[in-house]
This record gives structure tokens, sequence and C-alpha cells, in this order.
């Protein structure tokens, strides 16, 4: 049950004694030998079931798993009451404990399919029909600005959730976009942030997007008043502000405070986690970006994801097998990390985007009924678009000292196959040939083969791959909206399972508030040295080396 100790499952103690006892004999060269059918007993592919067609691949099998771990992680989960839980969220119960929230953003994208019932669910639709009438108003130049000009040039103002997703997202779908259209985004408080980016845009050619869903953000709210004094500068006359800023948010009173009209507010509710926002309102930079109807085909690609997570069982659940296998190192072999490895350049913001939502899910050590967690929980998400992250941190992937489990991603075909997709082919001949080094490794014997009977023991020993290093490698087609949108719900499925696994709530974050309240606390003392008290040596003495040299 959600919020028990996972430690107390009788599945998480056999888990430990097999890890205990069997780990030696976990070899992959070994596993792969005895079972020439490896690969079809490990790999389930996707294929959606209605809306746009997407398929999807994962092949689990180099992993460090046999038939008998795979079926006691799945009695885990069974145990956990995945399944339940599963159930629980798509039905709108609150099951974000601590919030007193229900987590619902599979309502965002469920065109009427899943029966749901909490309050804002049913007018999704409405505000999906605002956001396409201005985003066409807006790309076929309908909306003008203040002085009668179309709009070149939008800038989304958001931080975390209002700001990784669709960034995400609108660099994974440049292929569909309106090229004449530029995005900007803006995030951190950083003055140099929204300063470099007027510096690319004309007042009256700009739409600020402000985008928060408490509307109440430090960094967002005063980036926000900086940019509507700078366009304020040109445009003179508050009423052009109706023209040139939107707001995305929950908190309607803190949007029309702002001076930004209800009209032009995108509303959506407390259901939706910052972390999983991206097919709200705080999707509108996506629609103005590569259209309404591509907007409309992540969401689709998304539901079919959400039905197969929801009605399938679990020894062919994408999400659970995911999040089963990422237990099983994160809490049995030490794994500290997880690398997300996308083979395509314009999924190179995917690994960001997943810091975020892993990380500010499930980076809790208490359950959801009050208890220390005796055991690992969320891990370090991180990555990069391959193949840069050979020439970078692969020689610790392959031969540092720590196991890092890792997703490789990578569609078949290309949007871009020039020279007749010889750059493609380079591409994946590297996708292809990065995980099998890591699971089937070089050995002494190889090297020395190699080297020659003259080598030293040194070189040889430093040229052998233990290998033995286990991933996940996911294919499709064509990275396409809907593609996208599957893949990214698949993931946010299996950050789910696994906290209900660990017994924690996903979808609340504490962890962010203490540094924002220390941090309102110093900046009210940062004029005077007299003002700096309460702090540690440290901290004190920062801030005076700060006044020492501060120039404004
Ligand atoms: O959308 P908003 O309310 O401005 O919050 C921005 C981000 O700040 C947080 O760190 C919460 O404070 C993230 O969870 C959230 O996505």
């Amino acid at each position: 049950m959600s919020g028990r100790l996972a430690s107390e499952y009788s599945a998480w103690k056999k888990l430990q004694h097999i890890y205990d006892s069997d780990k030696s004999k976990l070899i992959l060269k070994d596993l792969f030998g005895q079972d020439p059918d490896r690969f079809s007993k490990f790999s389930v592919e996707y294929a959606s079931k209605d809306g746009p067609d997407v398929t999807l691949l994962l092949d689990y099998s180099k992993n460090l798993i046999t038939p008998p771990i795979l079926d006691t992680l799945l009695t885990l989960a069974k145990e956990a009451e995945v399944e339940t839980y599963r159930d629980k969220m798509f039905a709108g119960e609150h099951i974000n404990t601590s919030e007193d929230r229900a987590v619902l953003h599979v309502a965002l994208r469920n065109f009427n399919d899943f029966q749901i019932q909490e309050a804002g669910t049913e007018e999704v639709n409405s505000v999906l029909e605002h956001m396409k009438e201005f985003s066409e108003s807006v790309r076929n130049g309908e909306w003008k600005g203040y002085t009668g000009k179309t709009i070149n040039t939008i800038v989304n103002i958001g931080i975390g959730g209002s700001d990784l997703g669709p960034v995400m997202v609108i660099e994974a779908l440049k292929p569909y976009s309106k090229r004449d259209l530029t995005a900007h985004f803006v995030s951190n408080i950083d003055g140099t942030h929204i300063a470099e980016t007027l510096r690319e845009c004309d007042p009256e050619r700009t739409i600020f997007i402000i985008a928060s869903k408490t509307f109440t953000t430090q960094e967002t709210i005063t980036n926000a008043e900086t940019a509507k004094e700078w366009f304020l500068s040109s445009a003179k006359d508050k009423a052009h502000v109706a023209k040139h800023f939107v707001a995305l948010s929950t908190n309607t009173k803190a949007v029309t405070a702002f001076g930004i009209d209800e009209k032009n507010m995108f509303q959506f509710w407390d259901w939706v986690g910052g972390r999983y926002s991206l097919w709200s309102a705080i999707g509108l930079s996506i629609a103005l970006v590569i259209g309404f109807n591509n907007f409309e085909q992540l969401l689709k690609g998304a539901h079919g994801m959400d039905k197969h997570f929801k009605e399938t069982p679990l020894e062919k659940n994408l999400p659970v097998l995911l999040a089963l296998v990422g237990v099983w190192y994160n809490d049995f072999y030490g794994a500290q990390t997880h690398a997300l490895l996308p083979y395509d350049q314009y999924l190179h913001k995917f690994a960001d985007y997943f810091q975020q939502g892993d990380m500010e899910s499930n980076g809790k050590t208490v359950t959801k009924g009050g208890h220390r967690v005796n055991y690992e929980t969320g891990p370090i998400i991180w990555g990069a678009a391959g193949t840069n992250g050979q020439h970078s941190f692969y020689q610790l992937v392959h031969q540092g000292t720590k196991l890092i489990p890792a997703d490789f991603i990578a569609p078949a075909t290309t949007h871009n196959p020039i020279r007749n997709s010889l750059h493609h082919r380079i591409l994946l001949s590297n996708f292809f040939a990065q995980p099998e080094a890591l699971a089937f490794g070089k050995t002494e014997e190889q090297v020395r083969k190699e080297l020659g009977s003259g080598a030293s023991e040194a070189l040889i020993k430093s040229k052998v791959f233990e290998g033995n290093k286990p991933s996940n490698s996911i294919m499709f087609p064509l990275l396409t909206p809907a593609t996208l949108g599957a893949l990214v719900a698949l993931y946010e499925h299996k950050i789910f399972t696994q906290g209900v696994i660990w017994g924690i709530n996903s979808f609340d974050q504490m962890g962010v508030e203490l540094g924002k309240v220390l941090a309102k606390n110093i900046l009210a003392q940062l004029e005077k040295p007299e003002d700096v008290v309460g702090h540690d040596s440290s901290t004190t003495g920062l801030i005076h080396y700060y006044q020492k040299y501060r120039k404004e």
C-alpha cells in the first residue's frame, strides 16, 4: 500500500536475497549466451490503440535480470498496489495527500475518454479552444500589436515546469515549427537572461507569455514586471499591454492584479502539477510555434500511452517495466543516477526536462505515512544527446567505478536525411554500438591479442572494458508530435510507479521552499554590512565579500 516502507514488502526482501546470492551470476554475456531468444523475451512493442498511430519499441534485454528476478519485481509492484494507485490517479482521487489534491495531468489529454470527476476537468476543452483561437490568430496574422503589425516573436516568462516542458517540446518538434515565429524563454532571475532576450525583441511585434501556476514565483513575476516596464517604455499607453501580454495560471486574482486582462488568461487547475503541466495552458507557446493541430497530436499521443498504462497487464506495461528495472539498480545495485541518452539532436533537452520531472517528484525521504525511508528513492537524472556524450562523459560510463543505468532513445528515421541519410546511419551505428559495448565489454584476452606481447601490463589493463553495464533501448519510427507525447507520458508514468513503490508522495515539492524563504531574508540584508545578522560565518563572510566589491 502506498505510504508503507517498501523494504517491508516480502518481494523487496526476496529481491535483496536474490541480489545478495545471485549478483555474481548476473552476467549479460552469459544471460544472452544461455538464451538466444533473450531479446524477444525482454522487449515489448507499444502500438497505440486509437488516435494517431504511434509505435514504440522498448528493449530491456540488456538488463541484469532473469525471469525469476522480473517476476519478483512484478510481485513488488503488486504488493505496492501500483495498479490500485494508478486507478486512483485516473479517477481523480486526491493522491497528492500533503496538498489534498488530485493528480490529473491525464485529464488534460483525455478527450472525454476516461470518466474523471474533479472540478475543472470539464473546462479543459474550453481552455484548449481558447488556446486554439489565440494561437491561430497570432500565426495567421489576425492578432496585431499596438502599431498594427503582426507578431513575429513570443517570449515565455516562466521557470521550472512553466518553462522546461515548452522548451523541450519546441526543441523536439522543431521540424513542425512556424519558422518565422521566434520563441524565446526567460526563466532565470539573473538579469542577464531577460536583458539578452529583450535585445532580440521588437516591442511592436512581441507577445509576452507570463507562465506561472501560482503567479507568485519571485523570478517569474520580477521578469514579467521588467518585461512590462521595457514594453511600456516604447508603447507608453498601458492599454497596449492587452495586445502584448497573456498569462497562463491558476491564479486569476494575481493575474488581473499584475495588469493582464482575464480574457487574455489561459487557466489551469491545482490538480496539474507544475512538472506535469506542458499539456495544459502552459503549452500555449508550443501551440503557437508548432500549431494547435500538432499540439493536439502531442496530447493524443500521450493519451494513447495513458490508456496503455491504465489497461495493460504489468508484465507488458512499458512504464512499469522501466520503473521496475530502475528500482532494481537504484535500490539493490546502489546506482545513484540514471542517464537519459537520446540519439536525436531534437531531444537534446529531454534529460533537462526529466531532471525536474523525476527529481522533483521522487527526491523525497519521507513516505506518505510520515516514515523516513531506509532505502534509496529518486535517482539523479542526467544525460545529453548522442553522440556528443561519447566525447564527454562516456569514459566514466564505460570504465568508471560507478554503475550508471542508461536509457538510449532513437528514431529509426530522421527528419533530415541529408547525404542519403549518411549522418543518420552513423548516428544509429553509435546508438546500437554503445549499449553493446556497455553490456559485453572487451576482455583482457581480447586486449592482449590486439596489443601483442610487447604491451605493458598496465596498458593492457587500461584497455579492458569490464562490461556488464545495463541499459534500455527505446526506438520509434520518427519523432512526431504524437510519438513525443507517448514518450513523455511513458516517463511520467514510470516516475509515478516508482513513487508508489517507494511509498512517497511524488506530487508535492516541499523541498523547494526553505531556500526561497532564506533568500528572501538575505535579500533584505544585502544593502548594509551591519544588516547581515543571524547567519553562520560562511554565509556572513560571503555576503561581506559581495558587499566589498558590489558596484550597484
Ligand atoms: O509555475 P509556478 O507556480 O511559477 O512554479 C514554477 C516552478 O517552481 C517550483 O519550483 C515550485 O515552487 C516548481 O515546482 C514549479 O514548476
